[in-house]
């Protein structure tokens, strides 16, 4: 028994809980009052609020003080009524807490002291307890306690993705370490893989346990591979990552960028929820998923440099694309990006609410 099941007679459920929030409604593909909108990256730079509560702490050590997170991650929803809150940290935190030396740096981002690339290496990653992440287990029984009926979204980052800041020592543009890897050591990659789809599942478990009602699996750079060496050498770990968790009932969301060739393998990782980026349409995103997921997505983030009359009319193909689709979470196709005009964010989801009312 979670939180997150339908209310009933026991003394837990006196509490307003986000069942039957138009979020977690879309993402189960019933019927929502209106779409639900919320933002990857909603907390961040983009507002000055956040800029002022960060002064002087360094990213990594922000993530691990429980009441700086939930003021942070409550931020975007005082200020845009966002239909759901996502956890505040980062895809790194999960490797930082079980004792790998990185750190992220302003404008680079993860950094990892010593790249994990050999068989001696792997003994590195050790299995996650939830006492290494106990400020997790506290931030979100605090924050679940504020927002009521507004969802909570936990994360993780997908093994794919953490493998390659990992293999890498850092952000990458050819992930030619982590190919090397993947093409020239498969045992070791499956390996490699499998300790980070573990250590990805206690982090989720974690999170669902203490009160977060979804959870997405970011694979930003999947995008990076061809469907084939996708389903072979990465899917089977997802898969693990989504099935460890399917048990407690709470939609799954698998996101990442470039990956048209790939939203249906996708999907087909055990996904409830695909969220998609602004490169392929989301009806023809609907087409390549096929039946029984919801989408998520899927503006352009750089359209909110574009104007007011150009921000409407992308919303609205947005909006036009989705309609008739089984489920529809509206966001952008990735990150806020750190310039953007929170006033653009606010009025957005605004204009979303009131084109989609029923
Ligand atoms: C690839 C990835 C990372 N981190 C994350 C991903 C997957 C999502 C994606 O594809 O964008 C996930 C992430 N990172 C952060 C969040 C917070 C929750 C939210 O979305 O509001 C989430 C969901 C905070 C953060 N994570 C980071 C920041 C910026 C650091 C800061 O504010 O000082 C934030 C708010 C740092 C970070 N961490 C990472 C990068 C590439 C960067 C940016 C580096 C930079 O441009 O400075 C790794």
């Amino acid at each position: 028994m979670s939180v997150n099941d339908r209310p009933s007679g026991s003394p837990a459920s006196q509490q307003p809980k986000p069942y039957e929030s138009a979020f977690l409604k879309a993402c189960r593909r019933e019927p929502v009052p209106h779409t639900p909108v919320w933002f990857m990256r909603q907390a961040g730079r983009s507002l000055p609020e956040y800029l002022k509560v960060r002064e002087g702490v360094a990213m990594l050590d922000s993530c691990m003080r429980p009441e700086l997170v939930k003021e942070i991650t409550l931020q975007p929803v005082r200020r845009h009524k966002v239909d759901a809150a996502i956890y505040f940290s980062d895809i790194v935190v999960p490797l930082k807490a079980i004792g790998i030396d990185l750190d992220i740096k302003p404008g680079i981002g993860p950094v990892v002291a010593e790249p994990i690339r050999t068989r001696a290496d792997l003994a590195r990653l050790r299995d996650l307890t939830p006492e290494d992440v106990w400020y997790v287990t506290e931030a979100i029984g605090m924050l679940t306690e504020e927002l009521g009926t507004t969802p909570l979204i936990g994360f993780a980052g997908a093994p794919f993705t953490l493998a390659s800041y990992l293999v890498e020592g850092g952000p990458s543009r050819n992930h030619e370490h982590t190919k090397a890897l993947m093409y020239g050591d498969p045992q070791l990659w499956a390996d490699l893989l499998d300790r980070l789809a573990e250590i990805t599942s206690a982090f989720l478990k974690v999170q669902i346990e203490a009160g977060a009602s979804a959870v997405q699996l970011f694979d930003s750079w999947v995008g990076a591979l061809a469907p084939a060496d996708y389903r072979r050498s990465v899917m089977p770990a997802s898969a693990k990552v989504f099935s460890s968790v399917a048990s407690y009932g709470v939609p799954r969301i698998h996101f990442g960028v470039g990956t048209g060739e790939l939203l249906g393998l996708l999907g087909e990782a055990g996904a409830d929820v695909v969220g998609v980026d602004w490169r392929v349409p989301l009806d023809e995103a609907a087409r390549r998923v096929g039946p029984g997921k919801a989408l998520q997505g899927n503006l352009d983030p750089a359209v909110l440099f574009a104007g007011p009359e150009a921000i409407e009319a992308k919303t609205a193909e947005v909006l036009a694309a989705a309609e008739g689709l089984e489920g529809h979470v509206f966001n952008l196709g990735h990150g806020v990006l750190p310039t953007t005009d929170p006033d653009t964010l606010t009025r957005l989801v605004a204009s979303v609410h009131e084109r989609t009312a029923r």
